[in-house]
C-alpha cells in the first residue's frame, strides 16, 4: 500500500493518500485558485514550494499542454483534497510527489496561523513518517535559496517576436511565465529574454525601449544583479516589473521588501486603484511584499484586504510595476491593459528622446 506523509515545521506529521511517489521538501503554501491548476503548477514562481490547493477538486477538466506557463512543473510537491487521475498521472510523470485525501482545510488553517512554513514530504510503497521528517530536517528557508534564479532562468538570451515592429523589450527572466512573453508579443513587441544575472552590457546590446523584470521564485533581495540593472538603467530607460519584478524595482530604488505571513495566492484578490477608485480582481502568487516604496516610487494601487502595495509608479523616472499578475493565466483578465500602459510609457519616452522635426 502507498504511504503518504507531510511533516510540518514543528514536527507534526499528517497522513494522506499517495497519488505520485517520491520525497520532497519546500515552503508549504496554499492557493485559493479554483481553476487554473495547469497554469499554477507550471508557474516558475512556485519553485522550492509545496503547493496546497484549498479548492477541493483539482483536475476536473484534464491536463493540456497549451495551458502550461513553462515546460515543467515547479512546486516540489502538491497537496489537495482530491486530485483526478489526469493530474496525478501528470505529476507522477514529472516526478513531483502528490498527496490527496488530506484535510486541506486544516492545512490551510495551520498555514494561516503559523505562516508559510517548511515541510517534508514522503510518498511511496514503503516510506515512513521518519522519511518525511528527514526531508523537513533538510528544508531551507526561502531566503536561503540565494541563487534560485539559476533554476528557473534561460541560460542564454532568446528573442521572441523578432519580426515585430513595436517596442524592444529586455525581459530579465527571473522565472518568467510564458504568458508575459505572449502578452508583449501580442502587442507587437520584440522581446529579448535575458538570463536573471544578465550584465549591464547584455542589456546595452539589446538597447531596449523598456527594461522589464519578470516574476520569479524566492526572496527579491537575492536577485542582486537584477537590482543592479534597474539602478543602472532607470535614468535613461523606462522600467517595468511584475510581482518579483515590482519587489526588485523597489529594492533597487531605495524601497524595502518584507516577508508576509502566508502571502497572497489565488485568482480573486481585490485591488483598488487609488486614482480612479476602481477595484479589479487579480491573480496573485507571492510571499514577499514591498514594505516601504522609498523616495522614488509612489504607491498607486493597494490590496483591498490588507492595504499592501499592488502598483507602483516612478515619481521622477518612467517606472510602472504590479505586484499581481496582469497577464492572468490563470485568473481574470481585468488587468491586461498593464502591458499597453508599459509599452505606451516606452513609446512616449522614445518620442521625447527624439524631438520631432518641424
Ligand atoms: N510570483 C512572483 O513573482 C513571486 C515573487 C516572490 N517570489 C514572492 O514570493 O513574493
Amino acid at each position: 500500500m502507498t504511504e503518504a506523509y507531510v511533516a510540518l515545521e514543528g514536527g507534526h506529521v499528517i497522513e494522506g493518500r499517495g497519488r505520485a511517489p517520491g520525497t520532497a521538501r519546500g515552503e508549504l503554501v496554499f492557493t485559493t485558485a479554483y481553476t487554473g491548476y495547469e497554469e499554477s503548477l507550471t508557474d516558475p514562481s512556485y519553485e522550492e514550494q509545496v503547493l496546497t490547493f484549498s479548492y477541493p477538486l483539482i483536475g476536473n477538466y484534464g491536463v493540456r499542454e497549451e495551458r502550461f506557463e513553462d515546460d515543467r512543473v515547479h512546486p516540489r510537491a502538491v497537496l489537495a483534497k482530491e486530485l483526478t487521475e489526469d493530474v496525478a498521472d501528470w505529476l507522477a510523470t514529472e516526478d513531483v510527489p502528490a498527496i490527496d485525501h488530506l484535510d486541506t482545510r486544516q492545512v490551510v488553517t495551520d498555514i494561516r496561523d503559523g505562516g508559510a512554513m517548511k515541510c517534508g514530504i514522503a510518498v511511496g510503497e514503503d516510506v515512513t513518517e521518519e522519511d518525511a521528517l528527514a526531508e523537513l530536517e533538510q528544508c531551507k528557508a526561502m531566503s536561503e535559496h540565494t541563487d534560485i534564479g539559476t533554476q528557473v532562468s534561460v541560460d542564454e538570451p532568446v528573442v521572441h517576436g523578432a519580426d515585430n515592429d513595436g517596442e524592444t523589450v529586455a525581459l530579465v527572466d527571473c522565472g518568467a511565465k510564458g504568458s508575459i512573453v505572449d502578452s508583449l508579443i501580442a502587442r507587437d513587441a520584440e522581446v529579448h529574454v535575458l538570463p536573471y544575472d544578465a550584465a549591464v552590457e547584455d542589456v546595452e546590446d539589446v538597447d531596449p525601449d523598456v527594461l522589464f523584470i519578470s516574476n520569479g521564485p524566492g526572496d527579491p533581495a537575492n536577485y542582486e544583479q537584477a537590482i543592479e540593472l534597474v539602478r543602472e538603467f532607470v535614468e535613461d530607460t523606462p522600467v517595468a516589473g511584475i510581482c518579483l519584478g515590482q519587489q526588485i524595482v523597489a529594492e533597487a530604488l531605495g524601497g524595502t521588501t518584507e516577508k508576509m505571513n502566508f502571502g497572497h495566492r489565488g485568482v480573486n484578490q481585490p485591488v483598488l486603484d487609488l486614482e480612479s477608485g476602481q477595484v479589479v480582481m487579480t491573480t496573485q502568487n507571492h510571499g514577499y511584499t514591498v514594505d516601504e516604496p522609498g523616495d522614488h516610487l509612489e504607491v498607486t494601487q493597494i490590496n483591498v484586504n490588507d492595504d499592501t502595495p499592488e502598483g507602483l509608479d516612478g515619481i521622477e523616472y518612467d517606472v510602472l510595476t504590479r505586484q499581481y499578475h496582469p497577464e492572468a493565466n490563470p485568473g481574470p483578465e481585468d488587468t491586461l491593459e498593464f502591458f499597453d500602459d508599459v509599452l505606451e510609457m516606452a513609446d512616449q519616452r522614445a518620442k521625447r528622446a527624439v524631438p520631432a522635426d518641424d
